[in-house]
């Protein structure tokens, strides 16, 4: 297409946004609260199939000059569908990036089909900070796909594009704000006033590129344990943090064993590997207090974590009991334990109030690894605001997908994992160490099988620690 063609569809295109109000005037609340004079909603795109494949096209013919790329992949959710349609144009294959990696038996972050080390170009609508496009870039990097550059429909001129620049990548828009105002108003569409007005407003609302680093950089995945130490709210969290660093492991072995001697042997065979040794005290069948102090001694020794994987769920009172008393008094010896958030906060308070360890912390269970479990969205988000409301009490959470990205002084726990198995004949369904890592956002991994079902416990639990640590090294900016 020539220039001059290429130009006039482009102010055509504008006149067309202004048309089915996806570009509107007025005085509107942004995501962030201030409010602006135009406000961009292209979701209504979806509504006009022939604006839409003007927009591909015009995409398409924008980026002809530029590199050529494996994959292309839309910032979700407005710009899937722009994605879909340039892949449609370029037969250049999309992936998909899940904001939420939801169900388990397929739960990738990144849908479709790819190779590690190819080139995918980012496509969205409207850029204001970046963010977004660096949110999409983080995951599809954490998928081994390589991003340098993104396309996007409308710059709204307010330091997006430096943003994305100083973190690597290369933004190429086909309006810039003041484009698309001078062309809206050479049609007619809008008044003088109306451009001073948005010139005045951009210029007053460029974002503060320091505090957006800033802010990002708060996404725990990038961030090493040892600085997340220095974060975390829960005392036995902030251990924990230093203890992966010093040692250099993620590893959580499960010692789901019956016999307590076992018990002891597993903990010496895996303790140099692990952070965490997690018992399900209950299914010893010689369980005896006695038993309590050698295992303390070896955790000393070998500098883990013991975490009890009670998993309470009942009224607050009876948890008080089943915490402090009974025959296995955990509130003594389990530095950490999980509950559900099922039962309401009164769980909670059970277990910050009842005696014990000085430095304890829990694990709300917002996700788990089972077939058929009847969690939902809701329920997820709920217990990640109950957790907020006991930072001094929660550790961490225990999720299959990167929750709380935002809050890196929280561990997340995720259990499931194996080097070969898939599922198991009840229900537990598993992913392979790197991609709990990559793609499921854990920090600490919990093995059960994959070693206590070795003939050498030891070195299969150092074979997942090595495996699980290079991983972490390829997803934080500073080990
Ligand atoms: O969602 C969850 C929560 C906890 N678990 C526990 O982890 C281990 C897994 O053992 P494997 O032998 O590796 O399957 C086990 O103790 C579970 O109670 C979980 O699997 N899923």
């Amino acid at each position: 297409m020539k220039m001059d063609s290429f130009n006039a569809k482009l102010k055509q295109f504008a006149k067309d946004l202004f048309a089915i109000d996806a570009i509107k005037f007025g005085e509107y609340k942004t995501k962030v609260g201030v409010m602006t004079p135009v406000y961009c909603d292209l979701r209504v795109i979806v509504s006009y199939p022939r604006t839409m494949e003007t927009l591909a096209d015009l995409l398409v013919t924008y980026l002809e000059n530029i590199s050529r790329f494996d994959l292309l992949c839309g910032v979700p959710y407005t710009a899937l569908p722009i994605a879909t349609a340039m892949s449609l144009k370029t037969s250049i294959p999309m992936v998909m990036r899940r904001k939420e990696a939801k169900d388990y038996g397929t739960k990738k972050l990144i849908e479709g089909i790819f190779k590690e080390g190819q080139n995918c170009l980012i496509v969205e609508d409207v850029v204001t900070s970046g963010s977004s496009i660096l949110e999409t870039v983080k995951d599809l990097n954490g998928a081994g796909i390589k991003c340098t550059d993104a396309v996007v429909l409308l710059n709204r001129e307010q330091g997006g594009s430096e943003f994305l620049k100083n973190n690597g990548i290369q933004m190429h828009s086909l309006l810039s704000m003041t484009q698309l105002m001078e062309y809206l108003h050479e049609a007619g569409c809008v008044d003088d006033a109306m451009v001073e007005k948005v010139k005045k407003y951009l210029a007053a609302t460029q974002i503060d590129q320091t505090q957006l680093t800033k802010t990002i950089k708060q996404d725990r995945l990038s961030l090493s344990f040892k600085s997340r130490a220095k974060l975390a709210r829960n005392p036995v969290a902030g251990e924990l943090f230093e203890i992966m660093s010093s040692k250099k492991t993620t590893l959580c072995v499960a010692a789901d064993l019956t016999n307590s001697t076992d018990l002891l042997n597993l903990a010496e065979e895996v303790g140099p590997h692990i952070c965490i040794l997690k018992t399900h005290i209950d299914i010893l069948e010689d369980f005896h207090l006695n038993l309590i102090k050698p295992l303390i001694e070896i955790a000393q020794r070998h500098n883990f974590i013991l975490f009890e994987d009670r998993k309470f769920a009942d009224i607050g009172k009876t948890v008080e009991y089943q915490y402090s008393s009974g025959v296995y008094h955990i509130s003594l010896w389990a530095s950490l334990v999980t509950a559900h958030s099922l039962m309401g906060k009164g769980v909670l308070d059970a277990l910050k109030r009842s005696g014990g360890l000085y430095k304890r912390g829990v694990f709300l269970l917002a996700e788990v690894s089972s077939a058929g479990n009847l969690i939902n969205d809701g329920y997820v988000k709920a217990t990640l605001a109950m957790a907020e409301e006991y930072p001094e009490l929660i550790a961490g959470v225990v999720c299959q997908s990167p929750l709380f990205r935002a809050h890196p002084g929280l561990v997340q726990l995720t259990p499931g994992v194996s080097l070969d198995a898939e599922k198991d004949a009840l229900g537990q369904r598993y992913a392979s160490p790197r991609n709990v890592v990559l793609e499921r956002g854990a920090d600490v991994a919990v093995v059960g099988r994959g070693v206590t079902g070795a003939k050498d416990r030891g070195a299969a639990a150092q074979k997942y620690r090595e495996v699980l640590w290079e991983a972490y090294l390829g997803r934080v900016e500073e080990a």
